[in-house]
């Protein structure tokens, strides 16, 4: 571990904070009764002198009664304000110590006995809880079943009941079954019958008359078939549906147990709920034989022999709970509305979604409804880019599912004050909290920045890890967002290879400013490793080559003209998609289909062949390719028809079809503000800028630095000029394959016209950092708009490379002028007053773009290219494009013109060739494949 105080195992403070309602119901339960009047506001009503009487305000007022005592409370604004006064005064009136109302384990032990009288007692049999509907139809069981409710129903569904035990085994919490005895315990205090197993009991005295009558009364049993899924014990098998024949006076655990070969209810044990927070859903397993056997023993205590058990990992793993055996995912039950049963079905689709839902991807995915096509993207860039759940809620949604506590979010304000050491201050994370779901707006003052700090605990308030991004943002929201997803792209790397070594784990979270405990980490996910093993997700390592692939079938609907639009980074693609199974030779199966899906470009927001393919696409065309099946699990959580699906998947050599239209691309702020708010566009003034130094120079060979998608390339061959040989190089191969892809069109179709000189065009992979000598000495080299996108000791070092190595006769370099950016925001918000995310996008940056690293002043970057420019014997002059030379605050995009001094340089011949060529185009070439046609 990185951090120097890091203690064994680190501990929150654990501190218990009962509301006072919760103080009240420990102690008194049902006995103690709210009642609620709601009392006319008359005060201030009247206007002094003022003869109109207005409605006042509704206030309420609380009284509660408990056994010995009635409070009344203050007059309260909210009906719940009023009961927690009420409860407020009656503890002070009874002199209750709130810290002393967690009871210990003998007083819970002697409660346990109290609420089970309670609970076989007629009173109870009157109202409405989740238990009620089991002891109603526990009257209808037959035979030796007749009234005997089950053991593990009783503190399920009873809350008190089952907080009682936890404060006697806090164990229950992983393993539900430790309730049984206890509970058997504090009945053996009661008179009730227990039976011959020991796992159900009812009430010794039937119960009178008029209970009886009212359940023999009920209508005809409704039979209804519900589905659920099997999930058994053995990973080797696979998870399938099942349908559960209930009836509405039949008891459905019968029939549970039945599916589970275990002769009654009282055999079936149940997790906690899983999946939503809301649902009903459970996993209903066989209690382990050494368990029953053991219960009978008069021990009391733990009662398992786990190894006897042996444990399911794929239910275990959904519910965090120890689970054995075969188990059944249903949701069937009865709530507090009602003793009537309710349920809803739980198909294949609904346990792979609860599956995919445990991971960081999964739920992102599940929040866009692209289970097949969007990933959890990899920065969070701004607010208006991003499209699904937010970082932070899908944090808290994964911590949820992971049964962690609620992620500590730690917002810090940093306060830049001159003279002084910087000074990180704690910023009230409630304020947020109240501001829609932690969208904050706040903005720091001036020179305030934000960053965020997040831990995460165990349940039991063990640090499990911690993240402290460095990186600064002018909006808090924006530092949460950012810190939640570094979390949450980190753990989404353990679940993709959840077998990764420690020092890999610890290197990769060290890399993202992410410290974490080890030993506890993989205590908390331990069975994960089962559960998501070997290319569970549809890998990215899998798949990122398979964008342009051999094994990728296209099929292109349209001509294939480009549209000019640039799919660069931060550009937002807007796709229909359907997405089907393949297999044999005639089976095609709809998996997913979505009419608008918008993601960022850049950030793999979706899979990577689907964003290779899309950024080679233009506005209108439509593609069909397709892909390798690798996650089946995935297909399951997207498809309708699960069980056709399913058996498709079994017969193998099955492929997945995509099917894109790219409906429209919106560009990056910058781009959109270079179109709109200069004539003509400022990439076009630039483009022209370099045509004209071209011309004077009269220059033959031409290399662009950072060409990208061979934009200046392309408008280059537009005109007439003396370049005989161009060349450009870029990181991006996504980039250079549409620049390849629009320059064979244009060249190839140029010289069959006679209307080319080119001779020859080639396109290199690699940094412009990096000397290649194949691009040695060139009469013109230009650098348009890529310095920013670069650190800026890496924009340093390019300098030096370029002037000292590559040594072009010319060099134009261009780059945002940072003092124009008040001019471009002021416009864009006059202009998009109506759009509140482009306003909001434009005050949180303080650059143009958000992939810039910086923006240099006038005085900045005349610093950099004149130092420059004297160390390595070059002549600069400055100029620019967009605004009025000599008006302040400048141009909106500087331009420096470095010119060698002499022809005296280093001649650099057989040096390693370092950039890769990814398409090399020669008029010759093409002149010979044409002679050859004809
Ligand atoms: C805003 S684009 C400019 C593209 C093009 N020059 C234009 O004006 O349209 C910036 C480009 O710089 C490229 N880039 C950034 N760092 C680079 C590096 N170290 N080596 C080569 N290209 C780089 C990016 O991939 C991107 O294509
Ligand atoms: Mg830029």
């Amino acid at each position: 571990m990185g951090s120097q105080e890091t203690p064994a195992v680190a501990l929150k403070k654990k501190t218990v904070t009962l509301t006072p309602k919760a103080i009240i119901h420990q102690k008194f339960g049902v006995n103690a009764v709210y009642k609620v009047e709601e009392v006319q506001n008359s005060d201030g009503n009247g206007c002094p002198g003022l003869n109109l009487s207005r409605k006042g305000s509704c206030l309420f007022r609380c009284s509660l009664q408990l056994p010995e005592v009635t409070v009344v409370s203050e007059l309260c604004k909210k009906k719940k304000d009023a009961e927690h006064s009420a409860a407020e005064k009656a503890i002070e009136k009874l002199g209750i110590n709130p810290t002393l109302s967690i009871p210990t384990a003998q007083e819970a032990r002697d409660e346990v006995v109290g609420r089970l009288s309670y609970l076989f007692s007629d009173a109870f049999y009157t109202t409405v809880h989740p238990l009620s509907g089991h002891f109603r139809v526990a009257l209808l069981r037959k035979d030796h079943l007749y009234g005997y409710v089950p053991v593990s129903v009783l503190s399920l569904f009873d809350s008190k009941l089952i907080n009682l035990c936890k404060c006697i085994n806090p164990e229950i919490e992983s393993k539900p079954w430790l309730v049984v005895p206890l509970i058997l315990e504090a009945a053996a205090r009661v008179p009730l019958l227990i039976s011959e197993n020991h796992l159900s009991m009812r009430r010794p005295s039937p119960y009178p008359p008029e209970v009886v009558e009212a359940i023999d009364n009920s209508n005809l049993p409704e039979r209804t078939c519900i589905k659920a899924v099997r999930v058994p014990c053995s990973s080797d098998k696979i998870v399938e549906p099942l349908l559960l024949n209930v009836s509405t006076n039949g008891y459905y655990l019968d029939v549970i147990a039945q599916e589970l070969g275990v002769t009654d209810a009282s055999k079936v044990l149940i997790s906690r709920s899983v999946g939503k927070a809301s649902s009903e859903t459970r996993l209903y397993f066989s209690a382990p034989q050494s368990y029953m056997l053991n219960v009978s023993s008069d021990s009391g205590e733990e009662v398992l022999n786990e190894q006897e058990g042996t444990l399911n990992t794929r239910a275990s793993y959904l519910s965090g709970q120890d689970i054995y055996g075969d188990a059944i995912l249903a949701f069937i039950g009865y709530t507090w509305k009602s003793t009537d049963i309710s349920y809803e079905d739980v198909s294949l689709r609904s346990y792979y979604r609860i599956l995919i839902n445990k991971t960081p991807d999964g739920v992102y995915k599940l929040s866009r409804e692209a289970i097949l096509a969007a990933e959890l993207p990899v920065a969070f860039t701004t607010r208006s880019n991003w499209r699904g759940s937010y970082p932070r809620d899908i944090l808290c949604t994964f911590c949820r599912q992971h049964r962690l506590s609620v992620p500590e979010i730690i917002p810090l304000e940093n306060l830049e004050v001159p003279g002084l050491h910087k000074k990180l201050k704690l910023t009230d994370s409630r304020e947020q909290e109240t501001n829609g779901g932690g969208l904050a707006e706040s903005v720091a003052g001036v020179g305030g920045t934000f960053k965020c700090e997040i831990k995460i605990f165990s349940r039991s308030q063990e640090l499990v890890l911690w993240c402290t991004p460095k990186k600064s943002f002018k909006k808090q929201s924006d530092a949460i967002q950012d810190a939640a997803l570094k979390i949450l792209t980190w753990l989404n790397n353990y679940f993709k290879n959840p077998k990764m070594s420690v020092e890999n784990l610890t290197a990769s979270a060290h890399e993202i400013d992410i410290q974490f405990y080890p030993q506890c980490f993989i205590k908390e996910f331990e069975l994960c490793q089962s559960v998501h093993n070997t290319s569970r997700l549809l890998s990215s390592d899998c798949l990122s080559n398979t964008g342009l692939s051999k094994s990728t079938i296209f099929s292109v609907n349209d001509s294939d003209h480009m549209s000019g639009i640039s799919l660069s980074t931060g550009s937002l693609a807007c796709i229909s998609y359907s997405i089907y199974l393949l297999a044999g030779e005639c089976m095609k199966e709809l998996l997913e289909r979505n009419e608008e899906f918008e993601f960022e470009i850049g950030v793999k927001a979706v899979f990577p062949h689907l964003e290779a393919v899309v950024t080679q696409m233009s506005v209108g065309q439509s593609i069909t390719y397709n892909v390798e099946v690798l996650a089946h699990d995935l297909i399951m959580a997207a498809a309708t028809d699960s069980e056709r699906i399913l058996s498709l998947l079994n017969s193998g050599g099955c492929s997945l079809e995509y099917s894109i239209t790219l409906l429209r691309v919106t560009e990056p702020l910058e781009e959109r503000m270079e179109q709109a708010l200069f004539s003509p566009p400022l990439s076009k003034q630039r483009v022209e800028f370099a045509l004209q130094q071209i011309r004077e120079s009269c220059a033959a060979s031409l290399i662009d630095f950072g060409c990208g998608s061979g934009s200046l390339l392309e408008s280059l061959l537009a005109y007439p000029t003396s370049l005989e040989k161009v060349v450009g190089v870029d990181i991006s191969q996504r980039s250079l394959a549409r620049a390849a892809k629009i320059l064979h069109t244009k060249l190839t179709t140029k010289t069959e016209a006679g209307s080319s000189q080119i001779k020859s065009a080639v396109l290199y992979d690699g940094s412009i950092t990096t000397f290649d000598s194949r691009v040695y000495g060139f009469d013109i080299g230009t650098c348009l708009e890529v310095i920013e996108h670069m650190e800026e000791d890496q924009a340093f070092l390019f300098g030096d490379v370029v002037l000292r190595f590559f040594c072009p006769k010319v060099l134009i370099v261009s780059t945002p002028n940072f003092e124009y950016n008040v001019i471009l925001h002021k416009s864009t918000v006059q202009g998009q007053e109506d759009d509140p995310d482009e306003k909001n996008q434009s005050q949180s940056s303080k650059f143009r773009n958000h992939d810039h690293k910086f923006e240099w002043t006038r005085e900045q970057f005349n610093d950099w290219a004149s130092k420059l420019a004297e160390k390595h014997n070059y002549s600069v002059t400055f100029s620019g494009v967009g605004g009025v030379d000599g008006v302040e605050p400048g141009y909106a995009s500087q331009i420096a013109v470095f010119r060698r001094g002499g022809d005296n340089f280093p001649e650099y011949v057989n040096i390693n060739h370092h950039y890769n060529v990814i398409w090399d185009w020669s008029s010759q070439q093409q002149f010979n494949m044409l002679k050859e046609l004809k």
